[in-house]
């Protein structure tokens, strides 16, 4: 009310303009004004003489005081107000003692605004205006220009009552001009009023192109212009509607000084960008078509607006649920992705409690932990199970506010989302990281956490845990003469057999390729580890039914046990590795504990590992040659290439200590390929009429035949040697042969292509297949030296060698027999019709160096 400096002028002028009025009523009238202009409650205008206060007009009338009331003048605010020359203002905020204050005992007055009244220069009483309510601001400057102004007309209306009750003519004119000098002064005071306040005031012509009159500061500054510049230019050429229209601007315009209130975004030559404004207009004030317009940057409204506006969307669109109660949990509102997640429309949701979402998966405890973090801290989130309206219970990630409001209550507002398939897809997650995706079973992650929860059970019981590292014997010739796809179908039964043969409790896991660990929870002594290791050896003994194949494999399985051999998991599959290790070397398909001395073993091998590695290089193999006889033993037809290692520490090692080594290591290639070459070198040296026939016999590993390059190889070290390829003969394991692969297979027939010879070595040793002879085109048989022994007590071995001999015949298929180291022995194979042999009986094997020099029957 009353807010801009020349609408009070302007008021204050129709009231003291008007000569017919009696003055209590202009007094009235001024204290109205005065009321609205301050917004406080109570006026008085009060005569002081006598330190007595003495109300002369009040309004309302009667309020705190009536007219003709008298208060001891000590006890009123108005004793500071009489002795001020300016206006005095207090509110609570600023009256530092204002509670001591008589006054405020007695009327409970929070503000209070006054000015004293002077009378012929004297003075003479206070205009006061004050008020019970609080008033948490501070009157601004123009108040008290605007209160001191009322107040010196009030003086000056009291001087001419007393003159004219005087009936002095001409001292009242006198006063009248004086009066009027009054006013005068009042517009100057209203002028440096307008000048002085914030607000944007522009005064213009009524009259179209609405010249600009004056400008106050405030207006210059929001425009961003000079006084000097824009004095009597058009208001359009000032300010222009953004966007604007042709004609738009000075249409607005009328409109404004018409009496129109509006906004609208503005350009000003000025501002960089255009901005929201207010325009306020007064209607015509003087007969000069003066309008004053006030114009504000109303930019924090808009912007306070736009973000109402826009939080509104926010609700309505967001895809979290949103729903807000008052302090006692009563639902206000719900957005629509509440009413999508939760099943409830706004009309069953609002006026009852978020309790209806409640599932029954937390305890009270859970809901008054939530509670005090939304009393101490004004918020909680986390994850919780509420149900739908249809009775589902589902996930949900929540979070929720308690926004503290101006007026002291408090609104609890709370977000979520529906979290159910982000909780599947982490669990699934979660599932593929813990688990093998081939076999389901636990992978190496989830075997940590099941050890880690088993050891500390063992712990607390006092029991142990064993572990079973167990691992498919020639899993690798299935996976490669078959192929992947029948290597997984026997990993799939292999973990399905291993998981019936556990109890719950006890876990399968799988380590990769063909490993897998087995752990046993609630171990008292080793000897509860005996059963089930058995029970798995034997269901992984049973052959595997495939849709096209039947595979035989077996397990090797070592067995360490917690805490004895290790107390933590690292350790413990190490032990079963060494276990295990150690099975395989005593020929596989059995289960063995973890024993201390096993250590000891593991590092001869690694020892003998690393000094095969460098052998090669050091030069510390040799050759040495045994000679094949007819059965007779008056001619050799052939010498067979032995390998031998002189350890430059451990002397002579024999080949089968450290060829099983280097075909682990994977030596053997290199090292198999170096016999190659060094054989037939050495047999072409032999040279010479008595040796250039007989042919030379190289032992192959089955790596070398696994590796797919043998006949390039054998072609390469033949053309380089200049040995003849009839005179090679390659002697190959039976288990050499039974991977059986296409690869395999081409090598075979492509070293048969080279010429060279190949022999069936060990033969009646392995998993003999017939099949084999008929399949590869093998022109020897070597009987295995073992047959041999001890022929003469063992009919059975006999009757191998017999069967053999048979079957070679009848293959068309020379045969040799191994290990002859009696007359007997030989006197059995010549009467049998094994025609060749090789054993001590004839030679032993002998350096190269006598291989040329080497006669028959001389040694
Ligand atoms: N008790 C007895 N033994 C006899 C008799 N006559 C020959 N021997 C031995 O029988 C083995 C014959 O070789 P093998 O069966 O191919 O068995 C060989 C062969 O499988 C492997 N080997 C030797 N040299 C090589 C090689 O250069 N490459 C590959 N891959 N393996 C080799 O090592 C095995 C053992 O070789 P060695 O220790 O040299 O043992 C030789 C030889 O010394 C006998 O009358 N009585």
């Amino acid at each position: 009310m009353y807010a801009l400096a020349y609408e009070r002028i302007t008021a204050l002028y129709a009231i003291t303009a008007d000569h017919q009025t009696a003055l209590s009523e202009k007094l009235s009238a001024l204290l109205d004004l005065g009321r609205q202009t301050f917004e406080l409650d109570y006026s008085c205008v009060a005569r002081i003489a006598d330190d007595t206060y003495e109300a002369i007009a009040t309004s309302p009338a009667p309020g705190l005081l009536a007219s003709g009331d008298c208060l001891p003048l000590l006890r009123t605010y108005c004793s500071r107000t009489i002795v001020s020359p300016e206006p005095i203002g207090f509110d609570r905020a600023t009256g530092s003692d204002w509670e001591k204050h008589p006054c405020f005992q007695k009327f409970r007055l929070e503000a209070y605004l006054g000015a004293r009244i002077l009378v012929e220069e004297k003075p003479w009483g206070t205009l006061s205006f004050s008020s019970r309510e609080r008033v948490d601001r501070q009157h601004p400057r123009e108040d008290f220009l605007f209160i001191k102004l009322m107040a010196q007309w009030i003086g000056h209306e009291l001087e001419r009552e007393m003159h004219v009750s005087n009936a002095d003519r001409l001292k009242e004119s006198q006063k009248t001009l004086e009066i009027q000098a009054a006013l005068a002064r009042a517009s100057e005071i209203s002028q440096s009023i307008v000048h002085a306040i914030g607000e944007g005031v522009v005064g213009v012509d009524d009259a179209v192109p609405h010249r600009i009159r004056f400008l106050n500061p405030a207006a210059q500054e929001l425009l961003g212009v000079e006084e000097g510049e824009v004095i009597g230019q058009p208001l359009t050429d000032v300010i222009r509607r953004f966007p604007d229209a042709p004609g738009q601007t000075e249409c607005l315009l009328s409109r404004l000084v018409h009496g129109q209130t509006f906004e609208c975004m503005i350009s000003a030559p000025g501002r960089e960008m255009p901005f929201p404004a207010q325009f306020v207009s007064s209607h015509t004030l003087d007969d000069s078509g003066l309008v004053v317009l006030t114009v504000q940057d109303v930019s924090s409204r808009w912007e306070a607006a736009e973000q109402l506006r826009l939080a509104e969307q926010v609700f309505e669109y967001s895809p979290e649920a949103i729903l807000v109660t008052d302090g006692d949990g009563t639902i206000l509102r719900v957005n629509p992705a509440f009413t999508l997640i939760t099943g409830y429309p706004p009309e069953d949701a609002i006026g009852r409690n978020p309790r209806i979402l409640r599932s029954d998966r937390h305890d009270e405890a859970f809901y008054r932990e939530m509670w005090r973090s939304l009393a101490d801290e004004d918020h909680w989130h986390g994850e919780i199970w509420d149900r739908r309206k249809n009775g589902q219970v589902y996930p949900k990630w929540l979070c929720i506010n308690a926004v503290r409001m101006a007026q002291g209550n408090t609104r609890y507002v709370a977000l979520f989302a529906d979290i159910s398939e982000r909780k599947a897809h982490e669990d699934r997650i979660d599932y593929l990281a813990r688990h093998d995706a081939l076999t389901g079973l636990a992978n190496r992650r989830l075997l940590d956490d099941r050890f880690a929860k088993l050891a500390a059970a063992a712990r607390r019981s006092d029991e142990g845990v064993a572990l079973l590292l167990i691992d498919l014997d020639r899993f690798k010739q299935v996976n490669d003469s078959l192929g992947h796809q029948v290597g997984d179908q026997l990993l799939v039964e292999v973990a399905r057999r291993l998981n019936v043969s556990i109890r719950a409790g006890d876990t399968v896991a799988r380590l990769g390729g063909d490993e897998f660990v087995v752990l046993l929870a609630g171990i008292k002594t080793h000897r509860d580890v005996i059963p089930v290791a058995e029970k798995i050896q034997a269901a992984l003994t049973q052959p595997v039914q495939t849709p096209l194949h039947l595979l035989h494999t077996s397990p090797s399985i070592g067995v360490s046990l917690y805490p004895w051999d290790g107390e933590d998991l690292d350790s413990l599959l190490q032990a079963a590795d060494i276990a295990m290790y150690q099975v395989k070397a005593a020929g596989r398909n059995a289960w063995m504990f973890f024993e201390a001395q096993m250590n000891e073993e593991v590092s001869i091998r690694h020892r003998l590992e690393s000094d095969l590695r460098t052998a090669l290089e050091r030069g510390e193999f040799q050759l040495h040659y045994q000679p094949q006889f007819d059965v007779g033993g008056g001619e050799v037809h052939a010498w067979e290439a032995l390998l031998r290692w002189q350890h430059p520490v451990h002397g002579w090692i024999e080949p089968c200590d450290f060829i099983p080594v280097a075909e682990d290591i994977g030596l053997i290639i290199p090292l198999g390929e170096w016999v190659l070459a060094a054989a037939c070198r050495e047999a072409v040296n032999w040279g010479g009429q008595r040796r250039g026939n007989e042919r030379l016999a190289v032992n192959v590993s089955a790596r070398q035949l696994e590796q797919g390059d043998l006949a390039e190889v054998v072609a390469r070290v033949l053309r380089e040697s200049g040995l003849a390829a009839e005179r090679l003969e390659l002697e190959l394991t039976e288990s050499a042969l039974m991977s059986n692969t296409p690869k395999v297979q081409q090598t075979l027939r492509d070293l048969k292509a080279l010429g060279v010879h190949l022999t069936l070595d060990d033969f009646g040793t392995g998993y003999s297949s017939l099949a084999y002879l008929s399949t590869f085109t093998v022109d020897r048989l070597k009987i295995d030296r073992s047959f041999m022994r001890d022929i003469e007590n063992k009919p059975n071995n006999a009757a191998i060698i017999l069967a053999v001999v048979a079957l070679a015949k009848a293959l068309g298929l020379e045969v040799v027999a191994e290990g002859v180291e009696t007359l007997q022995q030989r006197a059995f194979l010549a009467g049998n019709g094994c025609l060749k042999a090789q054993g001590f009986l004839y030679a032993r094997p002998m350096p190269a160096g006598l291989v040329a020099g080497f006669m028959p029957g001389a040694q």
